[in-house]
């Protein structure tokens, strides 16, 4: 490892930001915070406090980025052996496992303020559990150990949508289990997708990800059972809950049925790495659209739209 303590010494600041940047995964926490957003403006009916929401964000941001970063100090060993993460700030040199802990530290503690100041104590509380179950239950327990790591450890994805309900309203009511089990069950079909694809990179470390031990036919199989589960659990913030109305559900149909048509489109040919592209790639856009949908529909101006053609329509 003579790269790394050269690469070590000639950084920049701008370079030594970077790294740290690097370390939370960045990415990923956007979509994150659309599920945190969506489940908030369903919880206020369609009028979200702006402080609130800003302040919630920024929370969820930190939080996701420190649980991120605990992840990176964990894995730093096989992440060193795959092509895809080698070239990440611990495995490269560029920053130390110890001051790696006390960023992790810092954003942690960050978070909780935000929220348990500006939101309150029950979404700070959810949201340091998320970096407990991403580092405890996923990263150290299943990611090694289970096929089904990814299924299990797929609730701290989740969880962001639980923090931004409980921002809104100080509780968690029954929509937000519901947005909270449609990150969930989103998450095996969005990430054997991508498994497919780099199942080599994760048999060569010994992750035990499904379509290494179990094979193409058998992860595209699972691929479609979550999916055919997934759609439906979109619909019940239609009904019963009610909670969202029809431009919701339209928009949660025809996303639906798009997701559907590749998951079956990859099920007949399963060893397709451009189907199974297509579909990781579609259930990025998938969230972020269903998301967009649940902030519209919650809108008053929806409301009074819907209602106004509901009522002409009627006549
Ligand atoms: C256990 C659950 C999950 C696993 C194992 C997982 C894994 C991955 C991996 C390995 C990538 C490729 C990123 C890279 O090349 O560095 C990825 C991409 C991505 N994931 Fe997930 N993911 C999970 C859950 C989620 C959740 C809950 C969200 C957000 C709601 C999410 C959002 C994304 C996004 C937006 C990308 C694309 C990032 C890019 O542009 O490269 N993932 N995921
Ligand atoms: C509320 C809160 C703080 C929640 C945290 C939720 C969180 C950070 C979820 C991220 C899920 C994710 C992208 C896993 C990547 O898997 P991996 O680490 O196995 O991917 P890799 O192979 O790229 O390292």
């Amino acid at each position: 490892m003579i790269e790394t303590s050269v690469s070590r010494h000639h950084q920049n600041f701008f370079q030594v930001i970077q790294s740290y940047y690097q370390l939370t995964k960045p990415r990923i926490i956007p979509l994150l915070l659309i599920t945190t957003a969506a489940s908030m403006w369903i919880a206020s009916q369609g009028k979200v406090d702006p402080v609130l929401l800003v302040a919630t964000l920024s929370g969820g941001t930190f939080a996701a980025g420190a649980a991120q970063t605990i992840n990176c100090i964990y894995d730093r060993d096989i992440d060193y052996d795959m092509e895809r993460t080698r070239h990440r700030p611990l495995p490269s040199g560029r920053v130390q496992p110890r001051d790696a802990l006390i960023f992790a530290i810092a954003l942690a503690v960050i978070s909780f303020t935000l929220l348990a100041v500006f939101a309150n104590l029950l979404s700070a509380l959810l949201a340091m559990s998320g970096i407990v179950f991403y580092v405890g239950i996923y990263t150290h327990l299943l990611k090694r150990h289970t096929t089904q790591n990814i299924v299990i450890g797929g609730a701290a994805g989740a969880i962001p949508a639980l923090v931004g309900w409980a921002a809104a309203t100080g509780s968690l009511g029954l929509p937000a289990w519901v947005i909270f089990a449609i990150v969930f069950l989103w998450t095996p079909p969005h990430f054997w997708a991508l498994a497919l694809m780099i199942r080599d990179d994760y048999a060569k470390v010994g992750v035990p990800m499904l379509p290494v031990i179990a094979g193409d036919t058998a992860t595209t199989r699972q691929i479609w059972l979550y999916t055919l589960i997934l759609i439906p659990t979109t619909l019940l913030l239609v009904y019963p809950l009610h909670v969202s109305g029809i431009v919701y559900a339209g928009i949660a149909l025809v996303l639906g049925s798009i997701f559907i048509k590749k998951a079956w489109a990859l099920l007949h040919d399963s060893s397709n790495q451009q189907q199974a592209r297509s579909l990781f790639l579609y259930s990025i856009l998938y969230m972020m659209l269903l998301c967009a949908g649940m902030v519209i529909d919650s809108l008053p101006i929806t409301h009074q739209v819907t209602t106004t053609v509901m009522a002409f329509s009627g006549q």
